[in-house]
């Protein structure tokens, strides 16, 4: 996969480098660029920004700007990426979004400041490419490089080979639609609270079912909602007994 990164504050994407995403660069699973919008300013100042039409606070991303930053990085392959622009009016994103996107062969994330990129560049560039305008939750960041991060680990640990252990990715929170439950580790009693027994029963099958219970019973205490939008048939006679 390749991912390119428009920003005017690139060091904000060093941590692509570090940690699991370094390693999947190094082992060449992902091939990732950071552009700085800047370099596509013809001005003294470099500007890219302006006034917003219609009065209001803040400034807009200029069109001129993002469009020759778009057509550049966007029109060095024979490929077409799927841009993503990160706006908390977006859609959201969520784990299908990425398991979706760690299809791709190339995604460019425009991460904009201000009060935003004027729309123009997202509707010329959805007449020649796929666009999705994704929000990461409902709070309002300062600009979407820290989106574009949490989005690209979030693909990123998906694709083959960048996860140590491939089951991890399989059993993710919502995965099957639930929270992920509890887990432990040694020692096997801390600070006077036990690891549960059946953590250490060697029953699988008990196992299992006391995972999926506690996993059922978080959701249906944290994210009631998920419950309701599982699919019909998706919880089996057992789990109806939580
Ligand atoms: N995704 C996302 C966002 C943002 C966001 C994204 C881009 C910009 C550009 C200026 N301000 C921004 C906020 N806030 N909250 C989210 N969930």
């Amino acid at each position: 996969m390749r991912i390119d990164v428009i920003t005017i504050f690139p060091d904000y994407l060093n941590p692509l480098r570090e940690a699991l995403l370094g390693k999947a660069i190094e082992r060449e699973r992902i091939s990732v660029g950071v552009h700085d919008l800047r370099d596509w300013t013809h001005d003294v100042h470099r500007a890219v920004d302006d006034s917003p039409y219609g009065g209001g606070p803040g400034m807009v991303m200029k069109p001129d700007v993002w469009g020759e930053a778009l057509d550049e990085v966007c029109g060095v392959q024979d490929a077409t990426p799927r841009l993503v622009v990160p706006t908390p009016a977006g859609r959201p994103f969520e784990q299908k979004t990425a398991v979706r996107w760690s299809q791709d062969p190339w995604l460019v994330f425009a991460c904009g400041r201000y009060e935003g990129i004027d729309q123009r560049v997202i509707d010329d560039a959805a007449t020649r490419m796929s666009v999705e305008e994704v929000s990461i939750g409902d709070y309002v960041l300062v600009g979407g490089e820290v989106a574009a991060l949490t989005m690209i680990e979030a693909v990123v640990r998906l694709l083959p080979g960048v996860l140590g252990n491939p089951l991890s990715a399989e059993q993710d929170s919502f995965s099957d639609g639930l929270l992920e439950g509890p887990c432990y580790t040694r020692p096997e009693v801390w600070r006077d609270r036990p690891v549960p027994d059946v953590l250490r029963s060697g029953n699988h099958a008990a196992i299992a079912r006391w995972r999926r219970d506690q996993a059922l019973e978080r959701t249906y205490h944290r994210r009631p909602e998920l419950l309701a939008a599982l699919p019909e048939g998706d919880l089996d006679k057992a789990d109806r007994k939580q």
